[in-house]
């Protein structure tokens, strides 16, 4: 059995299999208030008035000094290509186990991996969750099948990239910095972008299974999208956040890389993502980053007193995080000064 839709396709599972049964519940500290998400209005930052702008940018330092966590409205990519973009992840998916197994990529860095879980070397409890890694830029590649996957996986990653640019340009500028400051830094146009492909089969006990444990992103921002099924929870103020994104906005968080540039300025956010028994989940995430082979340190210009994190390359550092068992922000301690 190597997947999770593999097994709930197997029959009718009445219980989670030991293996997958998640020590800790997945419903302690949950906050019931109706906490506010910041709502980023993407239209104010690239074509709003001087005064608009100003604020929106005000806002974006909030939403991530705050949060690290924002919805972003306005954006430009059309319903369409989100929609497709869903429906091809789930086609994907729905291939037989034997043609998905031809992307099982077998070293940490193969630009196409699908897997089962987070680490199967490492995970204490089996996740809820299949998955799909491609590495997308700065050289593109995609699965060949379905068909037609390709043409829609390329326009999407091409528009969250230039999406996430954007955003980049309005995050320096919060920080008192010139708006191509990260970009020039961190080299964007070079820079790494993986998508990652979260697909949560319906759980029998969705109390004791876990889709993703908590923990923050490598990389600079991800940006996410989900079919109608919620299940993404953000840590705030101590209390996991159920996300109830709004119908046509995408996610964006900040990463463990955000949180290294910015010298913990602009921290990483904790976030999981709980499974349920009422049918599929799936999530498409976009992380963006330096180019593999760029170290990333604090930026000077934010740097008041010393530097709090040492310099790593962006390639050693996703390798310490995929190799490790994902356990909340640990992966930031290695480098953390
Ligand atoms: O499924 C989700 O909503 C979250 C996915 C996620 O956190 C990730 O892929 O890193
Ligand atoms: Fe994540």
């Amino acid at each position: 059995m190597f997947s999770v839709k593999e097994l709930v396709d197997s029959g009718c599972l009445k219980t989670v299999p030991s293996s997958y049964a998640y020590q800790s519940k997945p419903d302690d500290r949950i906050s019931f208030d109706k906490e506010i998400i910041p709502i980023i209005d993407y239209s104010l930052l690239t074509s709003g008035s001087p005064d608009q702008r100003s604020k929106i940018i005000q806002d974006l330092g909030h939403a991530c000094r705050d949060w690290g966590f924002f919805m972003v409205i306005n954006h430009g990519i059309p319903e369409k290509v989100r929609d497709e973009m869903i429906r091809y992840i789930d086609g994907f998916f729905n291939l037989t186990e034997k043609e998905k197994q031809e992307y099982a990529g077998k070293e940490l860095f193969d630009p196409i991996r699908y897997s089962t879980s987070f680490n199967v070397t490492v995970d204490k409890a089996l996740l809820w969750r299949d998955c799909l890694k491609v590495l997308v830029h700065p050289h593109f590649v995609s699965p060949r099948k379905p068909d037609g996957f390709s043409e829609i996986l390329e326009d999407y990653c091409k528009r969250t990239r230039e999406l996430a640019n954007e955003l980049l340009k309005g995050i320096s500028k919060s920080l008192g910095l010139e708006e191509n400051y990260i970009s020039k830094k961190m080299n964007v146009e070079m820079g790494t972008q993986m998508l990652v492909a979260n697909f949560y089969p319906p759980c029998p006990q969705p109390e004791i299974a876990m889709g993703l444990p908590p923990h923050s992103d490598y990389g600079l921002l991800t940006l996410l999208i989900q079919n109608e099924l919620t299940g993404l929870q953000v840590m705030h103020n101590g209390k996991w956040v159920p996300i109830n994104p709004l119908p046509d906005s995408i996610l964006i968080n900040t990463g463990d890389h955000m949180e290294i540039l910015t010298n913990g300025k602009y921290k990483s956010v904790l976030h999981r993502a709980v499974v349920n028994n009422k049918g599929t989940r799936i999530s498409v995430g976009t992380a963006h980053g330096p180019p593999l082979d760029g170290i990333v340190t604090p930026a000077p210009e934010l740097t008041q007193a010393s530097a709090a994190y040492r310099g790593i390359t962006f390639r050693d550092y996703i390798e310490l995080q995929q190799t490790s068992q994902l356990i909340g922000k640990t992966c930031l301690d290695h480098v953390r000064i």
